[in-house]
């Protein structure tokens, strides 16, 4: 049976931030919150895209420090929770120490998903400093339903107040995400959420997998701006949620509002499946892969897809961005 009500986490201004290439603005950071506020999404995701202390010559440099940029969220926000995501070995406990200063009251820690255990000490910290704690399992294709809630139930045992599963590269059916949610939801005490990208273009359709099979938190980008062909579309996640009769507490029109007026004028480009997302969906790699293989295919005259294929190949996962430059070059000199 569907539950009647979900939770939205809307990441616009952290997984959206890949498609900007780590550019947003105070003033947009502004304006972004208001509009989400205003329409009651409940939980508002920001940091570099890839997570706290991802700004760097490897992840791309943001264009604002992030901290002025979550507390701008902070002081705009009068409803929403601010939440930042922290990959342990990107983020330390000093990055995690400041983001709470500056006003998150949730932090998303994610790892490879079959990497749970490099994670106790940051859902330790987070729960001395007592924010609200989300445990982010990375390219969860990659594991059997079983290995994952294993992992899954590791990060409980740390202290993760909810668990996701993250289709990083966008790959999964509706079945691969019904049976993981079951999996975890068998298996965990704390409820589940779901994580899409939209690169085979099934983000709607595979969330909406997700609350039936019993997810309660669902991720979700206004205008679907992420990594990759993007995230579902939280305005249009609303409307589909809405019609099969469940509650998510935002408002439809604002919504919609806030992603025609707001965050759509600030698109460098419309998420679309291109044949690079495709790529990436195809073979389950990881969705921000796409912008580095593009730049390393101008930079070596390689096509990207024949970058992103021999990255999956190598199956390379999160935190090899650097691999990319080297495949490039290697193609380049064959
Ligand atoms: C670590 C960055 C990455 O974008 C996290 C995420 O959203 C995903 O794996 O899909
Ligand atoms: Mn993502």
């Amino acid at each position: 049976m569907t539950p009647t009500k979900v939770r939205v986490m809307d990441t616009t201004l952290r997984d959206g931030s890949h498609a900007i290439r780590h550019r947003f603005t105070k003033e947009q950071v502004h304006n972004i919150v208001k509009a989400l506020d205003e329409a009651g999404v409940p939980v508002i995701e920001i940091s570099h895209g890839d997570g706290l202390a991802g700004s760097s010559m490897q992840y791309g440099m943001s264009l604002v420090d992030e901290f002025e940029l979550i507390e701008e969220a902070a002081k705009t926000s009068k409803n929403a929770k601010i939440a930042s995501l922290l990959l342990p070995g990107i983020g330390t406990r000093k990055e995690l120490k400041q983001a709470k200063d500056c006003g998150i009251s949730m932090v998303r820690i994610a790892t490879q998903c079959s990497e749970a255990d490099i994670s106790e000490q940051h859902f330790g910290l987070a729960k001395e400093l007592g924010l609200e704690t989300v445990g982010f399992l990375m390219m969860a294709h990659m594991l059997s339903p079983e290995d994952l809630a294993k992992q899954a139930k590791l990060m409980e045992s740390y202290g993760a107040d909810i668990v996701y599963i993250v289709d990083s590269a966008g790959t999964m059916m509706p079945q691969d995400v019904t049976a993981r949610v079951k999996a975890l939801t068998g298996e965990l005490k704390v409820p589940i959420g779901y994580h899409a990208h939209n690169n085979i273009g099934l983000a709607i359709g595979n969330s909406l997998a997700a609350v039936e099979a019993g997810a309660a938190c669902i991720d979700a980008s206004t205008s679907g701006l992420g990594a990759g062909s993007g995230n579902t579309q939280t305005e249009v996640l609303v409307a589909a949620l809405s019609k099969v009769g469940c509650e998510t507490g935002i408002d439809l029109f604002k919504i919609m509002d806030a992603a025609e007026y707001i965050v759509q004028p600030m698109m460098e480009y419309p998420m679309t499946i291109n044949r690079d997302a495709l790529t990436i969906g195809y073979t389950g790699l990881y969705s921000t892969f796409l912008m580095h293989a593009k730049k390393a295919g101008e930079k070596f005259n390689i096509d990207p897809r024949e970058i992103l294929l021999e990255l999956s190949r190598r199956k390379a996962v999160a935190g090899q961005e650097d691999w990319i430059l080297d495949v490039a070059a290697e193609l380049a000199n064959r």
